[in-house]
């Protein structure tokens, strides 16, 4: 199965996903003075119900909190979409160590951590039938970068005991993902796809400029949950990211100036 190691990482993908050298891959490098401001670009209405928030799951590649998405509670409108998105899921991508972790990166440069907040267009029955269209699904992304702790991560992170393991899930109720998002919602976006497999090209991605913070402490507690599942040989999860893949000509628009 594909994973981040030397024999079945990013740089292996493409044996079973041959997408994986598509026309819009992600994630990229965000280049600030090559994106273009577009004055069409809305700002973002995320509105998020607590209530929606189901389980936190080590699914092997990440952790990842799960929603109820059976209705409009949770959702993102406007920005650079059309039409109402319903929050899935939201999980992590992160390094070894501080200096790597994220997935996009802006002008070369990495952030420790990377938060995808995964949303699928409700024009689709489900985020099954989403994924495989170009305008199925949209992501939002918001880099972490060290600094004070992060109360609203650190929900998250009191949840780890219970998902060290792979396959290892626990209820997590009345979480509120809006928490986890930065005061400005300036934002990046471009045509992408999904970052791990089967990395279809089906993303709107919408990229946060203003990261969210974390402590080195927290960090460390990201470091510390598992690859591996129970009675297997430990593995810690670390370096879960995909780097950045060609541009191929897409623009990149700025929601900024
Ligand atoms: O890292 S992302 O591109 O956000 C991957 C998202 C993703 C979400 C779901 Br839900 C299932 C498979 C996936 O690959
Ligand atoms: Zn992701």
């Amino acid at each position: 199965a594909w994973g981040y190691a030397a024999t079945n990482g990013p740089d292996k993908w493409a044996e079973n996903f041959p997408v994986a050298n598509g026309p819009r891959q992600s994630p990229i490098d965000i280049v600030p003075g090559e994106a273009s401001f577009d004055a069409g670009l809305k700002p973002l209405s995320l509105k998020y119900d607590p209530s929606t928030s189901i389980d936190i799951l080590n699914n092997g590649h990440s952790f990842q909190v799960t929603f109820t998405d059976d209705t409009d509670n949770s959702t993102l409108k406007d920005g650079p979409i059309s039409g109402i998105y319903r929050l899935k899921q939201f999980h992590f991508h992160w390094g070894a160590s501080d200096d790597k972790g994220s997935e996009h990166t802006v002008a070369g440069t990495k952030y420790p951590a990377e938060l995808h907040l995964v949303h699928w267009n409700t024009k689709y029955p489900s985020f099954g039938d989403a994924a495989s269209k170009p305008d199925g699904l949209a992501v939002v992304g918001v880099f972490l970068k060290i600094g004070a702790e992060n109360a609203s991560l650190q929900k998250v992170i009191d949840a780890f005991g219970a998902i060290k393991a792979k396959g290892k899930q626990t209820t997590f109720p009345n979480f509120d993902p809006a928490a986890l998002l930065p005061g400005c919602l300036d934002y990046w976006t471009y045509d992408g796809s999904l970052t791990t497999p089967p990395l279809l090209e089906s993303v709107t991605w919408i990229v946060c400029k203003e990261p969210i913070s974390v402590s080195p402490e927290q960090m460390a507690k990201f470091r510390s949950l598992l690859f591996s599942g129970d009675g297997e040989a430990e593995c810690c999860m670390v370096d879960n990211y995909r780097p950045p893949q060609p541009l191929k000509g897409r623009p990149v628009r700025a929601s900024f100036k």
